[in-house]
């Protein structure tokens, strides 16, 4: 089995990682093209890809095609690529943000299998999150194949598609929102003499360690943040200061400002 790219960015160079990291592909069944030779041909060289020539010769090399573009060239380059998706066998996958299945079936077809997905950048390192959604036409073990291609890179989940503006703030956006908390409490550190590397580590260490405790003790946030605040001590006057300036406010604020509900939001 083949999968192709079109569009081999940030996004698509993740996911390709995360399936190189899983042995998910053989690097030759990942073909891949994009808009400027000089960053797909040395990408695929370096990694043992196949890269084509155009969005219509990825499309006929491969059996899943991932479309992989910014959503306002996406309409484009699907209309590119219709004649060649229509061989009977071929099922396309969407990463892109914003774009519907009935937009996506509107210009290839109503007949023809689709996955909507919207992964997180996670998945490079076989942590990701991924919202599905799929149309009719995708059953069976196509439907078992496509989506193991994004299983194999973390975790995945079916999400309604009028809820995937809000799964794409809280985990397509959020790992650069958890970037931002890590690199705060790293300057914290620096504030109070760490260099810089050992304090981001600290910081990326204890995220990642309460993530996990999060996943695997299945308590709720406020129960752990209560086993942490020893009574009297320094870690309950930290959260109340924390709330005092804002933190909870601020994220559910910058999950409006994501998603676009607040008018002040709307592009
Ligand atoms: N970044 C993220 O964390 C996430 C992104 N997404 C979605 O993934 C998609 C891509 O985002 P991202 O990777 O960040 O964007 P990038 O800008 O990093 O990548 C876009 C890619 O599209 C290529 N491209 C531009 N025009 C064409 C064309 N006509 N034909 C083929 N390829 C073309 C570019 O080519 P070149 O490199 O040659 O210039 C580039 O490789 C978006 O739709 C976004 O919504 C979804 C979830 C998370
Ligand atoms: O910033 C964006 O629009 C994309 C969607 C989710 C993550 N990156």
């Amino acid at each position: 089995m083949k999968i192709g790219f079109i569009g081999v960015g940030a996004m698509a160079k993740a996911i390709i990682q995360g399936l190189l990291n899983a042995k998910t592909f053989m690097p030759a069944d990942i073909v891949i093209h994009s808009a400027h030779t000089e960053n797909y041909e040395p990408y695929a060289k370096a990694n043992g890809l196949t890269a084509a020539k155009s969005n219509r010769e990825v499309t006929e090399l491969s059996d899943l095609v991932v479309v992989a573009v910014v959503p306002e060239l996406t309409r484009d380059v699907l209309r590119e690529v219709t004649e060649e998706l229509h061989d009977g066998k071929k099922i396309l996958i969407s990463i892109v943000a914003g774009i519907t299945l009935d937009d996506m079936e509107s210009i290839v077809g109503y007949d023809f299998p689709i996955l909507r997905t919207l992964p997180n950048i996670n998945v490079e390192v076989g942590s990701g999150m991924t919202a599905i959604a799929y149309n009719d036409n995708l059953k069976g073990d196509d439907l078992i194949r496509s989506i193991g291609v994004f299983n194999a890179l973390g975790e995945t989940t079916k999400v309604p598609e009028d809820q995937f503006d809000v799964f794409s703030a809280l985990a397509g956006s959020s790992p650069a929102f958890i970037d931002l908390f890590i690199d705060s409490m790293s300057r914290a550190g620096v504030k109070y003499g760490f260099n810089k590397e050992q304090a981001t580590r600290i910081a990326a260490m204890a995220t990642l360690g309460s993530a996990k405790m999060m996943l695997m003790s299945h308590k709720i946030p406020f129960d752990l943040i209560d086993q942490v605040s020893s009574p009297g001590g320094r870690t309950v006057k930290g959260i109340l200061a924390m709330q005092e300036y804002g933190l909870p406010t601020a994220v559910v604020k910058g999950i409006d400002a994501t998603v676009g509900t607040e008018p002040e939001d709307k592009d």
